[in-house]
């Protein structure tokens, strides 16, 4: 089953405003780290949690990194999540101390799966649409649910024509 979303509007991030943001939610989660320890490990969804993980583990100090794959999106058709990979199970349990990071929630549906495998992990995005917020325990920017955020990887800088064309 694939559904066409509609998406109104835009939000660019620039790799600037991704590294503020995801460097601003590991701010936010140093206050939430287990209270007996700090996080054992953190668990970047692939792809788009990669970035933002990597910034979260360097800025709390976080070696254990591993990654869940789920693909649900095709360019801004989605379709049935699956995990194409998952973590190493004797590093991350049931989740307990696990660190889950990705880029956004918008339906939720990739962190049903997600939260489903590691059921005790806690689960951060930098962004968040309201469908999905319910599933992510902290984040930075919440998003209108007809927004497509649009992430520097997916862009390139190019040329366009003044306001006064020739
Ligand atoms: O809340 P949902 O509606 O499930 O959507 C959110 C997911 O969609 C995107 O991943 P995508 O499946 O496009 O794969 P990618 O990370 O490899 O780009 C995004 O990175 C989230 O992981
Ligand atoms: N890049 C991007 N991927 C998504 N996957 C689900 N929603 C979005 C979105 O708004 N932007
Ligand atoms: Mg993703």
């Amino acid at each position: 089953m694939t559904d066409r979303l509609p998406h109104e509007k835009g939000f660019h991030v620039s790799w600037d405003q991704l590294h503020r943001d995801a460097r601003a939610l590991a701010w936010r989660l140093q206050d939430e780290a287990p209270a007996e320890a700090d996080w054992k490990a953190v668990v970047a969804i692939t792809r788009g949690g990669m970035a933002p993980a990597m910034i979260v583990a360097r800025e709390l100090d976080i070696r254990a990194v591993d990654t869940i794959s789920v693909k649900s999106y095709d360019h801004q058709t989605q379709g049935k999540p699956q995990i194409l990979k998952s973590p190493d199970p004797d590093l991350v349990g049931d989740g307990e101390g696990v660190l889950i990071v990705d880029d956004l929630v918008d339906t939720g549906k990739t962190l049903e799966v997600v939260r489903a495998a590691l059921p005790r992990a806690h689960v951060a995005t930098v962004y968040a649409k309201p469908q999905g917020r319910e599933l992510v325990h902290t984040f930075v920017t919440e998003v209108s649910q007809d927004t497509w955020i649009f992430f520097p990887w997916d862009m390139a800088l190019q040329y366009v024509e003044p306001y006064r064309g020739a």
